[in-house]
């Protein structure tokens, strides 16, 4: 494990700006780490506690001072993700994605209705005939609602729906009712539950949304996977494309990989500290190997105040482990 100091000497915080809101966010906050095997990314959502927060940094320490398990495929077949914009944005926000045949669209956002989602996934199904569409509720539903919204919404043909409602309890409860007409995925409740095995033994979804960075790492989320018994899904936790090849090291090393992965975000941001940025060619990225520019890391770094924050975070992370 790298000291503290270690860990502040190689640091560079960055502001990433959005090309459009994403759950909130307009700019991204990211703590960049350059270790003996690569660069590391360090950038839980500023509201995370520090519980929270230092498993992401046990991942970024796995990314810099331990490198990545075995990879078992090269090339990663990845989805487009839509925000929760209106039907009428849905086409310029396709635009930033090539040749796309899965989507992820975000659904129940808070302060939107069932109508606006219903526009807003039937936007994509019109521009996209052909695409696998999931949505993604971030567990915004109730279980009445969450049967209502999907039973509607799957008129377009739904892939998968994660993360319907909040619980694990609840997820079951819908999964059971939906009866097989859309598939389940627990997110939030992986990433978040103090036990990310609980959605497995609870038959409560069909698949699992595994994130590195949430998760303590790629082995660990391997470890998850393997533990849960069900089909995964990576996903970006709206990083940078130092996070993205994390993402992509758990997508490479999954003995299966049955669905396209959430990690074509880096084409939601306006900026990035990778050149070329890893984003999605002919509906998959290559896994390579990224560094961080050092006239990116110039151009976008944070002011000092944000630089003095995300160091404390960076130090009381580093106590926790
Ligand atoms: O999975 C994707 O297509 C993109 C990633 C994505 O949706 C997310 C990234 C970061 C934070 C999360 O709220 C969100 C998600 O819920 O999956
Ligand atoms: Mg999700």
């Amino acid at each position: 494990m790298p000291s503290l100091d270690e860990l502040l000497e190689c640091a560079h915080v960055v502001t990433l700006p959005m090309r459009v809101r994403f759950r909130g966010v307009v700019e991204r906050e990211i703590l960049l780490l350059e270790g003996p095997c690569g660069w590391a990314e360090f950038s839980p959502f500023v509201e995370y506690d520090d519980d929270e927060a230092a498993r992401w940094l046990a991942a970024a320490i796995e990314a810099g001072w331990e490198g990545f398990p075995a990879a078992v495929r090269d090339w990663i077949p990845v989805n487009a993700t839509v925000p929760a914009v209106s039907a009428a944005e849905v086409p310029d926000i396709l635009a930033a994605f090539d040749s796309v045949r899965t989507v992820k669209i975000k659904v129940a956002e808070k302060g939107q209705s069932l109508h606006d989602d219903v526009s807003r996934v039937g936007a994509v199904r019109h521009l996209l005939p052909d695409a696998s569409i999931r949505v993604d509720a971030n567990g915004g539903w109730n279980v009445e609602q969450a049967v209502q919204a999907l039973t509607m919404l799957n008129v377009f043909g739904l892939e998968y729906a994660e993360q319907p409602v909040p619980s694990v309890a609840e997820l079951a409860r819908v999964r059971q009712m939906m009866n097989g007409a859309v598939l389940i995925a627990a997110d939030e409740s992986v990433r978040k539950a103090s036990d990310p095995l609980a959605v497995a033994r609870a038959g409560a979804a069909d698949l699992l949304v595994v994130k590195a960075a949430p998760l303590g790492g790629v082995r660990r989320a391997l470890e998850i996977v393997a533990e849960a018994g069900l089909p995964a899904v990576v996903s970006s936790a709206l990083d940078s494309s130092v996070g993205i090849r994390a993402g992509l090291a758990l997508a490479a090393a999954l003995p299966q990989l049955p669905f396209a992965c959430g990690l074509g975000t880096v084409s939601l941001m306006a900026g990035d500290i990778v050149n070329p940025s890893l984003v999605a060619v002919a509906g998959g990225i290559a896994v390579r190997e990224v560094a961080a520019d050092s006239d990116l890391l110039a151009r976008f770094a944070a002011p000092a105040q944000r630089q003095h924050w995300w160091r404390e975070r960076l130090g009381r992370c580093h106590a926790k482990l």
